[in-house]
């Protein structure tokens, strides 16, 4: 649905995207995530024609975004929503009129309109305050009303920026599952840029880490959080633990296994000592997630590598200066 290849963009002599590369799929939701100045909104505003990019290609649906003319931008646009993390609704307008404003730009009917966002307002759970001024919505509600606005054209595609930032983590839940739902519901591919680990953890099928204006790493959020990766490492600031001397294996544990007895049986059948060096369990959508680095002795090494193979459980031997 978007692909993204070799892009590069300045700002006068500086550089925020580097080489930048993602291929988003019809209808998953895809997360783009980094530190602040990494180079995530520009490049989502690169998907929607907001930034131009000096080199590379950005296709959206087939349409290369840079070579569309005015008129062809226009129609383009229709195609993709946008949510921000400061809402953007306008203070002096209704509720109502707020998600009205993309069809009325667009010339279309009053009927046509008024069925739209009254059937939009019930989809996000706001059918009774159509006629309150933004002042009187909490946040969470707020951006309940910027998606109901990004939807009113039926865009193929709706973009996020930040959008729960601003909200508590409770508000930020249910703002998550309202995109959820309306992703399943719609077949709505969404893009999402955010800072938030929660986030991804919530909602992201694939991830992109980004830093500096590059991509560190592309793949399927479980897997990255599995395999606790590079990238992720760098990301949340975490070195990887590992002992100078010895074999260290990082031992991946799906949601069915006990990693416990797992290191128990072995040291016990292969009559080897195991030090644990590192351990971290991650709640993941509805599963628990476990990856543990141990610390066997170099002549136990291949020992521990038949043993876990023999169980089918994932591992990675880890360099010792990593
Ligand atoms: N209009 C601009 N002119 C010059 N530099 C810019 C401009 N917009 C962004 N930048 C720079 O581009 C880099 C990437 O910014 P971008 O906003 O894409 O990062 P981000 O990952 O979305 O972070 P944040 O969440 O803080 O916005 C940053 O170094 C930023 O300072």
């Amino acid at each position: 649905m978007i692909s993204i290849n070799n892009v590069n963009k300045y700002y006068g002599e500086k550089q925020v995207l580097k080489d930048v590369s993602i291929d988003i799929r019809e209808g998953e939701i895809f997360g783009i995530i980094g530190h602040s100045g990494a180079g995530k909104s520009t490049i989502l505003r690169c998907m929607n024609g907001l930034e131009p990019y000096q080199e590379g290609s950005v296709k959206v649906d087939g349409k290369e975004v840079k070579e569309l003319n005015e008129k062809e931008m226009r129609e383009f646009r229709k195609n993709l929503g946008m949510i921000f993390q400061h809402f953007s609704l306008l203070e002096r307008k209704t509720v109502f009129d707020n998600v009205a404003l993309p069809m009325e730009c667009f010339g279309y009917s009053k009927e046509e309109i008024k069925t739209r966002v009254e059937e939009l307002l019930d989809l996000v759970g706001l059918k009774d305050r159509k006629n309150d001024k933004p002042r009187n919505l909490s946040g969470g509600q707020k951006q309940r009303v910027a998606i109901a606005r990004a939807l009113t054209l039926n865009p193929k595609v709706l973009l996020c920026d930040e959008a729960t930032s601003a909200l508590d983590p409770n508000t930020t839940k249910s703002i998550l599952s309202l995109i959820e739902d309306i992703n399943k519901k719609m077949g709505i591919t969404v893009v999402v840029v955010t800072h938030q680990m929660e986030v991804i953890k919530q909602i992201c099928e694939r991830i992109a880490i980004m830093e500096n204006g590059e991509v560190l790493e592309i793949g399927e959020t479980e897997e990255i959080f599995l395999k606790n990766t590079k990238g992720l490492r760098k990301l949340i600031g975490e070195e990887s633990i590992v002992l100078p001397e010895g074999t260290n294996i990082k031992i991946l544990f799906p949601k069915d296994i006990s990693n416990d007895a797992i290191i128990t049986t072995m040291a016990r059948e292969l009559d080897i000592d195991v030090s644990i060096v590192f351990g971290k369990l991650e709640k993941f959508r509805d599963d628990v997630l476990g990856s543990l680095i141990i610390n066997v002795t170099d002549e136990s090494g291949d020992a521990v590598r038949k043993f876990l193979d023999s169980k089918d459980i994932r591992w990675e031997e880890m360099s010792n200066v990593n």
